[in-house]
């Protein structure tokens, strides 16, 4: 059945490096639209959380994941789930701008291609569309022909988000898209994504509590390997419910 409020509900959630339990059931839920924060000290299970929600651990040995994924009322889990299909409705946005070694425009309908798309007009639009959404086509709209390695690591990275948006996903998962960009190329990520908020659910793990209390709408706070507290972005920071969060975003640990 589909939720109307949650575009995600995630129960129970459990994960083993082998023998070792890495999310201790975490149940969370995301709306239709804006940004989630996940934060928490390194270790905490964050990335681990969130690379399960596309299936990313699918690519491991070794990993077992249980509980369940409800994500616009399909079982992300199911034996008949197409990951590659899930995970053009669930894009994923890395750490490291991940440009491939191909022209911008080759970058941005790569997945597009992949899904057999090969009429020229669409693809055309589709770079337009999204580059416009990355907020970064004034930048490159007359070198759309050039390699994708000659753009700045900023710039790379907000083509990363073009190239996800690119296949129309409903739900964004950002890895510390800006840790490995100085501060002006992370401001230009941030706005982007702001700009996006109204359109697109993102789950964004971060490690800068300024940036999460800057742009997400909801926080959720994680601790080795359990969700202390989930709440509005302004909640955690003002006034969290529990001691833990307050300890750690008054800096007390992590
Ligand atoms: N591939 C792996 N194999 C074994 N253990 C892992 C693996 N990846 C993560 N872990 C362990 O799982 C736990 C959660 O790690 P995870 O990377 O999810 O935390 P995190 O909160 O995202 O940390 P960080 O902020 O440093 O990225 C840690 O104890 C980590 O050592």
């Amino acid at each position: 059945m589909k939720n109307q409020d949650n575009i995600l509900i995630t129960r129970d959630v459990r994960l083993w490096y082998g023998q070792k339990e890495a999310l201790h059931g975490i149940d969370l839920d995301f709306p239709q639209k804006g940004i989630t924060a996940l934060i928490g000290p390194s270790g905490s299970g964050k990335s681990t959380y969130l690379r399960a929600l596309n299936r990313m651990h699918d690519l491991e040995d070794n990993v077992t994941v249980t509980g369940s994924f409800t994500f616009d009322g399909s079982d992300i889990y199911a034996p008949t789930t197409d990951t590659v299909e899930l995970r053009k409705k669930i894009g994923m946005v890395f750490q490291q701008p991940n440009p491939f070694p191909f022209s911008i425009y080759d970058n941005v309908v790569f997945g597009l291609r992949l899904a057999g798309v090969r009429d020229r007009q669409t693809l055309d639009e589709a770079v337009e569309k999204s580059l416009k959404a990355a907020s970064i086509w004034k930048e490159v709209k007359d070198s759309l022909n050039k390699s994708a390695l000659g753009l700045s690591g900023g710039q790379q990275q907000r083509v990363s988000i073009a190239r996800v948006l690119a296949t129309s996903p409903e739900l964004l998962l950002l890895d510390e898209p800006t840790s490995a960009l100085d501060p002006v190329s992370s401001h230009n990520i941030e706005e982007t994504l702001m700009n996006l908020r109204d359109q697109y659910a993102m789950i964004i793990v971060t490690h800068s509590m300024s940036q999460a209390s800057r742009i997400s709408d909801r926080t959720a706070f994680f601790l080795d390997g359990d969700l202390i507290e989930v709440d509005d972005t302004r909640k955690i920071f003002l006034d969290p419910s529990q001691k833990k969060t307050q300890d750690y975003i008054s800096g007390r640990f992590g």
